[in-house]
């Protein structure tokens, strides 16, 4: 498939049918006659002044995101919709973008290599185009005449002519080289920390505490390489038909294949979720296949000493933006359960309503209130709840892939505030699990501050929990799952996903049940 704006640029390359001239006759474009180039040297003056379609959209999204703090997942498809783009069109723009901004570390360093002033003095609209350019040029299969001549169209168009002549000065150093000859020269000893954060593309603390993280889960440490080329893949779209709701037929029948792992899923590569039969009614979800499976693993755990007598009341903490919760409500209404979705911020509020829609309005109902205060709606023991998530906020290091530009974003300083709202949220479900009821948390990172230093002092602090074996309870409801790659030996009760092993997000699950009263406390230092 030739990349858009490929073929412009070849047609304006070859118009003139053969290399240019200066005014004194010397050829201009050594490129086009067996030189090692393949872009186009026309003066940028003489190219196309307007930006294609497909890279303006991906300019655009870069644009919001540095801009304007925004999420590429959602600007892209507005973006996308607005200049009306194809499949194809489509396809090009979402790799552009989603490329320069997960791979903005590594083509950061090759162009400071380019600049003869900190990359922090550009302006930032120039920088971004750069870095498109640098991702067509080492990332993509764009002819390097196309990445340059393209991008020095789109800077023409969206900056000015001033900024042009550096873009395209500095895009023809980038072209010099290919990826492997400039890791070379950026990272001569490949094994080193720094080497990786450049190679791979994550800033250095990230790769540290995901290398911590690995260790702490019991994998070994050099699977860190594998985690953090997982971390650049493009995901396979991750499908859930909710169950009793959503039919799974018709998702295979337009080309998905039938998820290995989880029940119910589906892994669709095709494009465009909207088209998927089921997703617009919101019977088949887009849902990362480890979420699905914390919350049907929480929904198997088995209680403790409960006489079955009246429904189970559900409680998901943190909903929003309700993918959890969706399937967790489908689950309790086969059941004859009740889920109350909670969701502190009335935005997100509102897309757990609209994720909750397809499921019958008597299984659930919604509040919208900071989960540390959920005790103080409670009326008696009537207001306990027998089986709760606390999907609790965290760094979302294990959704990287996902999520291309947050590893830019997050700090380390952002850690401590996280751990400090996990431990209180935790502290408020624990409040209101039922005796006998299960409390499940769940974090989308592998971070042992998030993890399971937050399990050990959670079962200090409330020494009526026990801890159950969350392996199991995810085994149970995916058979296929190996248990050596989801149970580390220092902390086997506990689950930790990985996107290099199962494909999914890097979620963790620990899984506790509040022991019914009058039974015997246990040391949990002993249990886990
Ligand atoms: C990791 S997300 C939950 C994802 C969700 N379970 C899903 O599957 O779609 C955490 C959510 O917790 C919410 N949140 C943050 N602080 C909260 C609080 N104090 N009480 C309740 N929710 C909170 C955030 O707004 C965010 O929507």
């Amino acid at each position: 498939m030739t990349p858009p704006g490929q073929q412009d640029a070849g047609r304006s390359f070859s118009r003139r049918g053969g290399p240019r001239r200066d005014s004194q006759g010397r050829t201009r474009n050594r490129g086009q006659s067996g030189g090692p180039r393949q872009y186009s040297a026309s003066v940028p003056r003489e190219r196309r002044r307007t930006a294609d379609p497909a890279r303006l959209t991906a300019y655009e999204v870069l644009r919001a995101v540095s801009q304007d703090d925004a999420y590429a997942n959602l600007v892209l498809p507005q973006r996308i919709a607005h200049h009306h783009l194809d499949q194809r069109d489509a396809g090009f723009a979402t790799e552009l973008t989603y490329g320069a901004l997960r791979g903005q570390g590594l083509y950061d360093a090759i162009l400071a290599e380019c600049v003869d002033r900190p990359l922090g003095q550009l302006d930032a609209p120039v920088l971004d185009a750069l870095r498109l350019g640098a991702h067509q040029l080492l990332g993509m299969r764009v002819k390097a005449h196309a990445a340059l001549d393209s991008t020095v169209a789109l800077v023409r168009d969206q900056i000015g002519a001033g900024p042009s002549g550096l873009v395209n000065a500095v895009l023809r150093k980038v072209a010099a080289q290919d990826r492997d000859e400039w890791l070379d020269r950026l990272t001569p000893d490949p094994t080193s920390e720094s080497a990786q954060s450049i190679r791979h593309s994550h800033p250095q603390w990230i790769v540290r505490a995901l290398r911590q993280s690995l260790v702490t889960h019991g994998r070994p440490a050099q699977e860190i390489t594998d985690l953090l080329e997982a971390d650049n893949a493009a995901p396979v779209l991750n499908l859930v038909a909710l169950p009793g709701l959503g039919d799974l037929d018709p998702v295979l029948a337009h080309g998905a294949e039938a998820g290995p792992l989880a029940p119910g899923s589906a892994l669709f590569r095709g494009g465009d979720a909207g088209r998927i039969p089921g997703v617009r009614e919101g019977t088949v979800r887009v849902q990362d296949v480890g979420s699905q499976l914390t919350a049907r693993a929480l929904a198997a755990a088995p209680l403790d000493q409960r006489d079955g007598s009246e429904p189970e009341r559900w409680l998901d903490l943190c909903a929003g933006p309700g993918g959890k919760a969706a399937l967790l409500a489908a689950l309790a209404a086969e059941r004859g359960a009740h889920l109350l979705a909670n969701e502190v911020a009335a935005h997100r509020s509102r897309l757990v309503e609209q994720a909750l829609t397809a499921v019958p309005q008597q299984s659930w109902s919604l509040r919208t209130g900071d989960g540390r205060t959920i005790g103080e709606d409670r009326r008696g023991p009537s207001g306990d709840f027998h089986r709760i998530l606390v999907d609790a906020p965290c760094t979302g290091l294990g959704a990287l892939r996902r999520r291309p530009e947050s590893r830019w974003r997050r700090q380390p300083s952002d850690l401590a505030p996280l751990t400090d709202l996990q431990r209180e949220l935790l502290d408020s479900a624990v409040g209101v699990l039922a005796p006998g009821g299960v409390l499940a948390y769940v974090a989308c990172s592998p971070h042992p501050a998030e993890t399971v230093v937050q399990v050990q002092d959670l079962l200090r602090r409330h020494p009526q929990l026990e801890l159950l074996d969350a392996p199991d309870a995810m085994i149970s409801v995916a058979p296929g799952l190996e248990r050596s790659t989801v149970a580390g030996p220092e902390h086997p009760g506990t689950a930790q996903l990985w996107p290099h092993l199962h494909a999914t997000d890097a979620m963790f699950l620990a899984l506790f049940r509040a022991r019914p009263s009058g039974a015997a406390a246990i040391d949990p230092d002993q249990e886990s």
